[in-house]
């Protein structure tokens, strides 16, 4: 072959500048297209084999060798895939226009940006030029009689291709790093690489450092001295103890730095329990073990296949973040890639393999393509199918993990309305009694104790009101329809909570515990589309049950008095006071604020909104007093007695800390106060 020159043959001035601007932050990305280039020739060859028109040696193995050199800084890359003829070079490496380099140029002239391209786009070898000043290949192609070549460029315009040396099938690509890249030629950064981007790629993977010296392994064997002396590879025999077990040391065979099967590839029905969890623990590095998992595998009308978990989540305070890593054909392309993946899975931990991805588009481009939501519903689906098939099937598990998973699922269906849809029949709450059960449970079984102790009045009752009924229905108005809906009542902390909760459970009222930061939106969006489901937390108001009947014009003149006192002493002329007879004469006070008036208050924490003016919105607390309660009477029978103040200071942070936690202040006077009370009564 003749020696030749030439200018690789598209606007090369233009393009290495926008490969390095693409690069830039994600400089690493070469090592993985140029194994991935070898993975592809050795995938093409493989096909000429079973299509009869290659063949191979019987002891053919297929492999793609690493080699670093620290000192000469050198990087080389090797498989004995089809490799290439010089016509094959200079079609797919000199004219690069060939390999989709022309739409990259026109797409991406002024805008490229990590951001905006992932990777693949036929300008997977040219990455080499981002981190060395000069690129060798050697290649000898598969086909009978084919010559090998050297070809070698300089990053600029200018390529020179000659005769080359190679004698065995495949390509050998060498980079001479530039200065900046040198850490490339380090050992452990070149494996970190290989092992971020091909851990899991198709072909055994075999690193080398050209710089270190040969390693040898121990194997301890029974065999013959005498063979044992013969034999080469034993640089160190020794004879043991007992005269028959030979200690060898043999040069360390190289393992492949990857596995080319993960898990994810296999048939779920040939994975065990344990396999799926060691697959976690390596990928993932979690330490916890992962509550269950979907495996994800579809070959028509998409080839998608992939392992979710979901994982534990040890406390509410545990963040949430997941990661999904995305490969294609094996090889990682990313972590999170939000575009393909539904935001609320990102909460959990998987690898998904898909090789229809168009990944040669970008991001915003990938955002809107039918194919990709079609993958991301997909994903949705089987991920709403598995947890609804537990539900039904395995019960006790679904309520086991439910704590841990809930935050997932109740984020899932405030993000996606196709996710809620299917969830939403699955959804579970659990109770005062620790018991688990869906809404409808939970209005059934109030609406049940409801009709248990009024079932002899309402039958009187609804005999008379028959006749009027109709003209009711019409007078029914907005207002109706809102005290018509089921009320559910929630606790959200159940120590701070206790004392309510210790009423509702005298009354035999149930409430659902829903302590976390996510349950406030969720109810929210459930009270949306679910328009007959009115939730109110149990500090809410003091609901009939409660009360005696309560006899108001009885109850006006201790209203006031108190009422005046309260705010006099509390020095707060705006608190709502409220006087009833509760059945239960050992509560003496309680703060009650209206279900809207604290989901406001709530919303302007959670905005940052408290400097607008936080007595505008929600500060409707109500101090309950307790007519019944022993002490409460006292005061209001002694009005002008020394201590009394002091008792109603008391009595309203009492009935605070049961709704809220005292700020600094006020918790400090209480302390102070608690202990004068005691001191009095030492006295
Ligand atoms: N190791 C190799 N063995 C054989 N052919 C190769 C090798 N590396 C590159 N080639 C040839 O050069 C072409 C261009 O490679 P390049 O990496 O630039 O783009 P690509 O592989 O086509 O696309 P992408 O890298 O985006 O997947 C390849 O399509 C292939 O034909």
């Amino acid at each position: 072959m003749n020696k030749e020159h030439g200018s690789l043959s598209i606007n090369s001035e233009n393009i290495f500048p926008i490969i390095k601007k693409w690069l830039y932050s994600d400089h690493d990305i070469f090592i993985r297209e140029l194994i991935s280039n070898g993975s592809d020739a050795i995938t093409k060859l493989k096909k000429l084999e079973l299509m009869g028109e290659a063949t191979l040696p019987d002891d053919n193995k297929f492999r793609i060798d690493v080699i670093v050199n620290p000192e000469e800084k050198t990087l080389k890359f090797i498989d004995n895939g089809v490799g290439m003829t010089a016509d094959e070079v200079k079609e797919y490496i000199n004219q690069i226009a060939f390999s989709g380099a022309t739409d990259f140029l026109n797409k991406y002239k002024d805008k490229a940006n990590e951001d905006q391209i992932i990777g693949h786009f036929g300008l997977g070898f040219y990455s080499a030029f981002m981190v060395a000043d000069k690129v060798t290949i050697d290649t000898l192609s598969w086909q009978e009689g084919a010559e090998s070549v050297h070809w070698e460029s300089e990053g600029g315009t200018e390529f020179t291709m000659t005769q080359g040396t190679r004698d065995t099938r495949g390509t050998e690509i060498t980079l001479y790093l530039n200065e900046e890249s040198y850490e490339f030629s380090n050992e452990y950064r070149a494996k970190e690489v290989i092992n971020k981007y091909c851990s899991f790629m198709p072909v055994e993977i075999y690193f080398k450092n050209a710089n270190a010296p040969e390693e040898f392994e121990e194997s301890v064997e029974t065999t013959d001295p005498e063979e044992n002396a013969a034999d080469d590879n034993i640089i160190d025999a020794e004879v043991k103890e007992d005269g028959t077990a030979v200690d060898k040391k043999v040069p360390k065979q190289p393992e492949p730095i990857n596995n080319t099967t993960p898990l994810w590839m296999k048939h779920p029905n040939d994975c065990t329990e344990e396999e799926y969890k060691e697959f976690y623990r390596n990928v993932f590095h979690d330490y916890k073990e992962p509550l269950f998992w979907i495996h994800l595998n579809m070959d028509y009308p998409f080839n998608l296949k992939g392992i979710l978990y979901f994982p534990k989540i040890n406390t509410e305070y545990d963040s949430l973040e997941g990661t999904i890593k995305l490969y294609c054909n094996q090889v990682f392309i990313a972590d999170n890639i939000k575009e393909v993946i539904p935001e609320f899975l990102m909460l959990l931990k998987g690898t998904i393999d898909c090789p229809d991805l168009p990944l040669n588009v970008s991001r915003s481009a990938l955002q809107n393509d039918g194919f990709v939501k079609k993958i991301s519903d997909y994903i949705t689906k089987k991920v709403a199918d598995k947890l609804s098939g537990m539900y039904k099937l395995e019960k006790e598990s679904y309520e086991n993990f439910w704590d841990d998973i809930s935050p997932f699922i109740k984020f899932g269906c405030l993000k996606d309305d196709k996710f809620r849809e299917k969830m939403k029949d699955f959804i579970i709450f659990k109770n005062l009694e620790g018991k688990y059960i869906t809404l409808p449970e939970y209005v059934k079984a109030s609406e049940k104790a409801d009709t248990d102790e009024t079932a002899e009045e309402n039958a009187a009752q609804d005999k008379a009101e028959d006749t009027s009924s109709k003209e009711k229905s019409e007078e029914a108005s907005d207002k109706k329809e809102d005290e018509e809906k089921h009320v559910i009542y929630y606790v959200t902390n159940e120590q701070q909570q206790s004392q309510y909760i210790n009423m509702f459970k005298e009354e035999g009222i149930d409430a659902l515990i829903l302590t976390h930061n996510i349950d406030q939106p969720f109810i929210t969006q459930l009270e949306q589309h679910e328009r007959s489901y009115r939730f109110q937390r149990i500090d809410a108001d003091i609901t009939d049950s409660f009360k005696e009947d309560n006899d108001e014009e009885g109850l006006k003149a201790q209203h006031d008095k108190l009422s005046e006192l309260f705010r006099k002493v509390l020095n707060n002329d705006k608190l709502e006071v409220k006087v009833m007879k509760l059945k239960n004469d050992k509560v003496s006070s309680m703060i009650t604020l209206s279900e809207e008036g604290r989901r406001m208050q709530e919303m302007m924490k959670m905005y940052n909104m408290y400097g607008m003016n936080p007595d505008m919105f929600g500060n409707e607390q109500t101090l309950v007093l307790n007519a019944n309660n022993k002490l409460v009477q006292y005061i209001f029978e002694n009005t002008d007695s020394k201590n009394v103040p002091m008792i109603c200071q008391q009595l309203y942070d009492l009935a605070m800390l049961s709704h809220k936690p005292l700020d600094g202040e006020s918790m400090t006077k209480f302390i102070a106060r608690s202990n004068e009370i005691m001191m009095l009564l030492a006295k």
